[in-house]
This record gives C-alpha cells, sequence and structure tokens, in this order.
C-alpha cells in the first residue's frame, strides 16, 4: 500500500467512518479539527491531529491552506474529504495533487465537469444516460426561453447552471411567468453562485428520487452497486433512504445499472460516484451526478457487503477494485435514519451536551455516530449526529427490526427527531414504499 498516513478533511460521523476503514488497512489517520471539534470522538481515535482553526467552516473545514499544511506539518501523503465542505471543490483537489497528496476521490476535472450542471448534463446525454427534455444547453434570452418552454409544456423549471442539491430552481407554471422567473432565476443564480447561467427542463409533478452508486478504478473499469430510494426528504434534506428501491424491477436495476457503469467506463471516471435520476411512470430522468461518497452509502454497503470507503482508498492507491460487476450480489434490504440534533416537529436545531448516549445494536444494526456522554454537540455544523442502518432480508423484516432499533436508542441532554422516524415508520404509505419527494412535505402539513 502506497499511501500509510490519510489526512481526514471532514468531521463528525463521517471523519470516523473514514478512520475506521483506513485503520482496518494499517493506515495511519490524520484529524483535522476545528477549536468547537477538540474532544470529538474521531480526534481522540486518530494517530495524529492537527487544528485548523476556529468554529466557523470558512475558516476551519473549508481552509484549503490550512488543511494543505495540517498535510505538510503530519507527514500525511493522502487526503480523503469526506462529503460536503471541499468534496465537489475541483480546485482544492487540484491543489492537493500539486502537492504530491493523493486526493481520494474523482479526477478533479470530473468534478468540475459535474459541478456545472449544463455541462453535467450535455455529458450525460452523451454517454447514454436518459435526460429530462428541454433546453440544449443554457438559454440566455427570453424568446429562446419561450420557444423551448412552449415546445416542451408548461410546467418548466428553470435551474442555475452552478446550482445543484436543491440550490437555484424556479417552477415556472405559465408563460406569463415565464421573463419574470428568468430574471429572478438569473440574478438569484449570479448573487448566490456568481454564475447566471441557467437552464431549461420538463417539470416532472410527482417523482421519487432514484440514485445509482457508481465506481471506477480511473483506467476505464466501472461498476455500478445498485440504487438507494432517497425520495423522502424535506427542503432538499434526506430523512430516510433505503436500498434497493421499493418500486424499482430487477430487470430495471440491472438495465439501469449498466447504463450507468458503462458511462463511467466511457469517461474512465476514477473513484465513488452517484449518479441521480427522477423517476416517474416507469422512467428514469438524469437530474445530477455527485462525484463524492454520499451520506447514505452505508446501506449500498449493508445490501452489496462491499465497504465503499476502503474501495476509495484502494482506488486512489492505484490499486483494482476489489470486486468485479458479475461478484457484486444484492441480498437483502436496507434503510438508513438520519438521527439529527434538532426539534423532531420543528427542525430547530437541538445543540447542547448529551448527557447520555446509547446507541442501539443487535443482529444487522450499524449505527455510525461520534456521539458519546459527555460529547457537546457544537452549534456550527450541520444537526446530523448519528445514522442508524439496519438490514434486513425483507423490506418488511428490516422495518420490523428498525421499529426495534428507535426504541433502543437513547440521546439525552439535547432533542432529536427519532420520535420522527418513529412516526414515519407507521404510516401506510411508507409501509408499502409508495411515496415520492412530494410526500413527507405533505404529512408535515397536514400533522400542523
Ligand atoms: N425537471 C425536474 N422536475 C422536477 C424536479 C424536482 C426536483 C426536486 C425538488 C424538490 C425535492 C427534490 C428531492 C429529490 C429530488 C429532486 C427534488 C429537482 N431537484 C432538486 C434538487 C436537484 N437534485 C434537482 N429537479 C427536478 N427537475
Ligand atoms: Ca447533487
Amino acid at each position: 500500500m502506497g499511501i500509510s498516513r490519510i489526512l481526514i478533511a471532514n468531521r463528525g460521523e463521517i471523519a470516523l467512518r473514514i478512520h475506521r476503514a483506513a485503520h482496518e488497512m494499517g493506515i495511519e489517520t490524520v484529524a483535522v479539527h476545528s477549536t468547537a471539534d477538540a474532544d470529538a470522538m474521531h480526534v481522540r481515535l486518530a494517530d495524529h491531529a492537527v487544528c485548523i482553526g476556529p468554529p466557523s467552516a470558512t475558516d476551519s473545514y473549508l481552509n484549503i491552506a490550512n488543511i494543505i499544511s495540517a498535510a505538510e506539518i503530519a507527514h500525511a501523503d493522502a487526503i480523503h474529504p469526506g462529503y460536503g465542505f471541499l468534496s465537489e471543490n475541483a480546485k482544492f483537489a487540484e491543489i492537493v495533487e500539486a502537492h504530491d497528496l493523493k486526493w481520494i476521490g474523482p479526477k478533479p476535472e470530473h468534478i468540475r465537469t459535474m459541478g456545472d450542471k449544463v455541462e453535467a448534463k450535455r455529458t450525460a446525454g452523451a454517454l447514454g444516460l436518459p435526460l429530462v427534455p428541454g433546453s440544449d444547453g443554457a438559454v440566455s434570452d427570453i424568446d429562446e426561453a419561450r420557444e423551448i418552454a412552449a415546445e416542451i409544456g408548461y410546467p418548466v423549471i428553470i435551474k442555475a447552471a452552478s446550482g445543484g442539491g436543491g440550490r437555484g430552481m424556479k417552477v415556472c407554471e405559465s408563460e406569463d411567468q415565464l421573463e419574470t422567473l428568468m430574471q429572478q432565476a438569473g440574478s438569484e443564480a449570479k448573487a448566490a453562485f456568481g454564475d447566471a447561467t441557467v437552464y431549461i427542463e420538463k417539470y416532472l409533478g410527482n417523482p421519487r428520487h432514484i440514485e445509482f452508486q457508481v465506481f471506477g478504478d480511473g483506467n476505464g473499469n466501472a461498476i455500478h452497486l445498485g440504487e438507494r430510494d432517497c425520495s423522502l426528504q424535506r427542503r432538499h434534506q434526506k430523512v430516510l433512504e433505503e436500498a434497493p428501491s421499493p418500486v424499482l424491477s430487477v430487470e430495471d436495476r440491472m438495465r439501469m445499472g449498466e447504463i450507468c457503469a458503462k458511462a463511467m467506463r466511457d469517461m474512465a471516471y476514477r473513484g465513488a460516484g452517484t449518479i441521480e435520476f427522477l423517476w416517474e411512470d416507469g422512467e428514469f430522468y438524469f437530474i445530477e451526478m455527485n462525484t463524492r461518497l454520499q451520506v447514505e452509502h452505508p446501506v449500498t454497503e449493508a445490501i452489496t457487503g462491499l465497504d465503499l470507503v476502503r474501495e476509495q482508498i484502494r482506488i486512489a492507491d492505484g490499486q483494482p477494485l476489489s470486486v468485479t460487476q458479475d461478484e457484486i450480489e444484492f441480498k437483502g434490504h436496507a434503510i438508513e435514519c438520519r438521527i439529527n440534533a434538532e426539534d423532531p416537529w420543528t427542525f430547530a436545531p437541538s445543540p447542547g451536551l448529551v448527557s447520555y448516549f446509547h446507541a442501539a445494536g443487535g443482529m444487522h444494526v450499524r449505527v455510525d455516530s461520534g456521539l458519546y456522554a459527555g460529547y457537546r454537540i457544537p452549534p456550527y455544523y450541520d444537526s446530523m449526529i448519528a445514522k442508524l442502518i439496519v438490514y434486513g432480508r425483507t423490506r418488511n423484516g428490516c422495518m420490523m427490526r428498525l421499529k426495534r432499533a428507535l426504541e433502543e436508542m437513547v440521546v439525552e441532554g439535547v432533542k432529536t427527531n427519532i420520535p420522527l422516524h418513529q412516526a414515519l415508520l407507521q404510516q401506510a404509505d411508507v409501509q408499502s414504499g409508495d411515496y415520492s419527494i412530494k410526500w413527507l412535505e405533505e404529512w408535515l402539513k397536514e400533522r400542523e
């Protein structure tokens, strides 16, 4: 193994997750932390720790100079960015490689391509992925927009090229709103992303969010690891994810999985990636590609038995993938609940001292969390404090076990959304898997 010491440029549960994979491979870890995270579990467990700044993410986890300095000081030979923060920052990836450090992630040019949603869609189309009907690239003037919208039919959605993950989108119901919404979309995109470029798509009214996990070795080999259904979300924050999707047939999985894997082979993609689709009336529509490991990767690990972080490290070290496509078997069902330190019904963050923490256990129950009794959840970062991932041979068995595991979880001293997860599991539509991306927000409205 050429890599002997990995700097983990992240915090919380994913930092612990990366630390664990590295230590199981005999690789040392360097934790970087803000002054607010000095007592975090991964800092305690890592072989080395470097403080990279004050609490604000801008001055710490997003501080490229300090992270590179920490790598130099600690003699790291690779950097794993986790998710969020700098994980899809092509410039950071280039700077890491320019300092002769291994970047545990995709090639910088692929990060850049997929970060520009117009370029991403053009590339996806060229690689044979099904697209949402819409403009061929960016739309600049209103006459062109009017023409395209008339052709694809209202409602349409105007999206910022530099947006993504739900930022910079405007739904336009009819032609009389188009000019105003196009102007608003452009100026908001300029303000938010420094780039006013927008494109137009047919607005799909009631789709599911189904994403395919892909993995490439950077030399033209690539596999798919099936899909995850992430439709249960609120304001673009995923609440619960599952693999496989309750609505996909084996045929659909193999067909779409192979199309995704082939696209990655043609790109000579390196590392972990997620290709996001909307799924409506049996049809798939590419919307984005994420060039990072995702929060919800453990449900894919549960049904395939593959350690995705281990694979990322192997690929970065120039080794081949551990498995070939025909060695991948999809077995059973897995569901992940994102446990947040927040009020379960108002979603107001609830940071503070965790006076008592007990993680659920038992067969096929996994809790990824850096929490411990006496840990103080800082208010500066997102509110996710744990992921509960449960596996079952069948979806119903998985839900029964998940219900039991949620009852066992104890987090005292702060509020959590565990009661929300328990209520969700009681809903018939969740039990039957009959929900779209609209379902959760509509259910929450009814409860108000
Ligand atoms: N043509 C068309 N029609 C409907 C859409 C609806 C959404 C959307 C809107 C709101 C919540 C969502 C949750 C999961 C997936 C997508 C959404 C959407 N998103 C949201 C974030 C980014 N992944 C793209 N694009 C869409 N595009
Ligand atoms: Ca995205």
